[in-house]
Formats: C-alpha cells, sequence, structure tokens
C-alpha cells in the first residue's frame, strides 16, 4: 500500500535500462512506478498497487526512461568560434588554427574578459536548451579561464547554475586544457602551476569532483597528464582524459592505469588501450559531434569496444570549438548514423554508462529502488524514437528529484 507521501506513477511502458535486466532497454510493462521524496522506492506490477491514500498520476502508455545524462561538456565559456569554423570549412586544420593562437585559446582570452554574472548568463539559454531536452544530470568543465581566477570563475558559474536550475551538475577541472598565452614555450612549468596551486585550492573550496586533461599533440604530453594525475591522486581526486582524439600518445592506458573514470574522443584507441580499459572498469566516452564537426574520418574502435564489453557513454562534448551542440538527442542521431550504435547502446550511453562516467553508477541513471527520482515521461511508445527524430520534442514531463519541472522553462 503506497503511503501518503508517495506519488504513484501508473500505466506507462518504464525503460528502466537496469543493468542487471534481460530484457531490452529493461524494459517493464503494466508496473507501477512508487516516488518517495526524491528517491524511487519501488517499481511494482499495478494490480499489486494499492494507491488510495497517494497521488496517483496516469500516463495514459507513454514511455518513461531515466533523465539524460550529459557527461561531458564544456559549456561555461564567453564569445563564440564562427569566424573560424569557417577558416576550418575552407579547410585549414585544427591543429593550424591551435599553433596560430586561435583554438581553444581564442575562447580562453574572450573567457577571461566575461565577468562572473555575464559568464552565468551566457551560458543559461544553453543549459536550457538541454534541460527542455530531458537532461537531468550534466558535467561542466572549467579550462577557458586557465589562471587560477578565471578556472574558479568557471566553476562558480557552474555552482550557481545547480543552485537555480532543476539539474545536477558534476564540475571537472580543465585547467590542463592548452598552455595559455602567459606560458608559451613553458608547458611544464605551467603544469607544475595547476599542481601546486590552482589544483589544491579548488579542490580545497570544494568547486570540482574530478580532473581531466587534453592529452594530445596539440595538448599535453603524456608524461605531463601523468605527473598531473599523481599530484591528484594525492589529493584523493578522480581522473579522466580527453584522449586519442587526434594521434594515440597512450592516454587511455595512463587514465586506465589511475582507474580514472573514463576517457573521452578515443578516435585512435587501440587493443592494448581496451584491455586496459577493461581491467580498470574505466568508461569509453564517445564523441560524434566533435568527430562530425571537424569532419574526423577514423571511427573509434566500436566494434572491439563491444566485443571486450567495455561500457560505451555518448555526450555532446559541447563546446564552441569542435561541437558546438547544445543537443543531446541530435548527438545520439549522429552515434547511430555515424557510429554505428545500435539504439539500446545509444540509451544506455546517455543514461546507466553515462552515470558509471559519473561515478554516479549506484544513485543515477537507471529506474531502480533507490534511485533518484530522475525521469522522463515522453509522448511516444518507444526509446528508438527519440534518437530517430529530431528537431520536434516528444517530452511530455520532465521529473527531477520526484518533482515534476517540465514547466520550469517554460515560464
Ligand atoms: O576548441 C575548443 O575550444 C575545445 C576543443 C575540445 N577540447 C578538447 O580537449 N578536445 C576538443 O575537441
Ligand atoms: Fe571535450
Amino acid at each position: 500500500k503506497a503511503q501518503s507521501q508517495d506519488v504513484v506513477w501508473r500505466n506507462s511502458r518504464i525503460a528502466s535500462m537496469d543493468v542487471d535486466s534481460t530484457s531490452a532497454y529493461g524494459l517493464i510493462e503494466n508496473h507501477d512506478l512508487i516516488v518517495r521524496d526524491n528517491k524511487i522506492i519501488a517499481i511494482l506490477p499495478s494490480d499489486e498497487v494499492d494507491g488510495t491514500d497517494s497521488q496517483v498520476i496516469d500516463v495514459e502508455g507513454r514511455l518513461i526512461t531515466p533523465g539524460l545524462i550529459d557527461c561531458h561538456t564544456h559549456l561555461i565559456f564567453g564569445g563564440n568560434r564562427a569566424a573560424e569554423w569557417e577558416q576550418r570549412m575552407n579547410g585549414v586544420s585544427y591543429e593550424t588554427i591551435s599553433a596560430q593562437g586561435g583554438g581553444i585559446n581564442s575562447t580562453v582570452r574572450s573567457t577571461r574578459q566575461t565577468d562572473e554574472k555575464a559568464l552565468f548568463e551566457v551560458s543559461q539559454p544553453r543549459l536550457e536548451a538541454l534541460i527542455r531536452e530531458g537532461v537531468t544530470t550534466i558535467e561542466m568543465k572549467s579550462g577557458y579561464g586557465l589562471d587560477f581566477e578565471s578556472e574558479k570563475k568557471q566553476l562558480q558559474v557552474a555552482k550557481q547554475l545547480a543552485a537555480i536550475y532543476p539539474i545536477s551538475v558534476s564540475s571537472t577541472l580543465l585547467s590542463a586544457h592548452t598552455v595559455p598565452p602567459e606560458y608559451k614555450g613553458k608547458a611544464d612549468e605551467y603544469i607544475d602551476l595547476i599542481c601546486e596551486d590552482i589544483m589544491p585550492k579548488l579542490w580545497h573550496e570544494g568547486l570540482f569532483e574530478s580532473v581531466d586533461v587534453f592529452c594530445e599533440s596539440v595538448g599535453f604530453s603524456l608524461e605531463q597528464s601523468k605527473k598531473l594525475f599523481l599530484a591528484a591522486q594525492k589529493l584523493g581526486i578522480p581522473v579522466k582524459g580527453h584522449v586519442e582524439q587526434l594521434s594515440n600518445l597512450g592516454g587511455s592506458e595512463l587514465v586506465a592505469s589511475f582507474k580514472g573514470l573514463s576517457v573521452d574522443h578515443i578516435e585512435y584507441l587501440d587493443i592494448e588501450g581496451i584491455r586496459a580499459l577493461k581491467k580498470s572498469g574505466t568508461v569509453a566516452v564517445l564523441l560524434p559531434g566533435a568527430f562530425y564537426f571537424l569532419r574526423e574520418t577514423k571511427l573509434p574502435p566500436i566494434e572491439l569496444l563491444r566485443e571486450h564489453q567495455v561500457p560505451m557513454a555518448i555526450s555532446t562534448d559541447f563546446n564552441p570549438g569542435t561541437s558546438p551542440f547544445a543537443s543531446l538527442r541530435m548527438i545520439m542521431n549522429m552515434a547511430a548514423v555515424l557510429f554505428r550504435l545500435t539504439p539500446e547502446e545509444i540509451w544506455a550511453g546517455v543514461t546507466c554508462h553515462a552515470a558509471k562516467a559519473l561515478g554516479r553508477e549506484q544513485t543515477h541513471g537507471q529506474l531502480k529502488a533507490g534511485y533518484h527520482a530522475d525521469f522522463i515521461v515522453w509522448n511516444a511508445k518507444d526509446p528508438v524514437e527519440m534518437i530517430y527524430e529530431q528537431g520536434s520534442n516528444p517530452l511530455f514531463m520532465r521529473v527531477y528529484q520526484g518533482v515534476v519541472t517540465t514547466d520550469v522553462l517554460a515560464a
């Protein structure tokens, strides 16, 4: 018998994404989903649930899935990179633009020049677009500040967004995104500044949950990345990395050797890296938006990842340089069309596997007793519909921590 404070969600098809389920999408029919405060307390056959004392919401046969989780974004930044994009469409490579002091550093300049209030305001519409699509948990990285004050400013904005919007935010320190202009030619000294100053101070201010690095020919070397990870490990900070995006420096093995949360991009990941990921339980985060926008041709080793059962997540990698897409559902479509992932793999990639990439696999990304009551009621019957059709929005109700938040943005 459901209690008076419970809410019984009735008459739905539930794609639970329960990793222990044997059915596709963890699909459950003719069951009630019972919510108490901000948690799911049970999913029981409807004919066994007595909802007389509680609020019953009949969703008339609609599909319910876990809220979407976008596990890799650079959403907080000033300015945009449309002009450079035109250069790239005329054939100039991403690395050349970066060498000309363009690329990440041009966004660093505009982010440094944008004050905290303005940075919050330009970030709002990007976050609101994702919330409207059904995202209930999102990761946000620093990495456009590249000095203590500016990195702190980005992370403060992430904290402010989390305070006013019905969404869970996981913040990541990506000070090791690129070498800032004032450290040009002195990458090692900049890594020392991060290890000795920026990272410990912002960690003790509780402003982020994990540390990320851009381990790449146009970013930081394997040795520099390892130095950063050793310093993070000393402070007990989980790690992840942008690795094997444009080349294979062995970054995936490095992240795996620190039992890292995730390796991201991984177009150039090889079998040694895959074996290391399998052993360490590190999530492979695929970013088809950057692949598409950079006109990349090297596909990530999807078949090998499948074969070795390495969990794959999908994310927008929302950023002004390589993936200016504030739409996780569009990225889900790209994951199908460009990477040939199956619809069920894609749904796991934005729910249970994305939660694992953020260290939240025990509380988020699945619909089962004890998990957060973050879920979406869709005007749809099957999960594939949300990957297949783009442009329209089939979101019918958005529930965050048990509270219906659908119209939070309609106002
Ligand atoms: O161009 C930018 O602003 C970020 C690019 C983005 N960052 C990274 O490490 N890899 C990427 O694709
Ligand atoms: Fe990224």
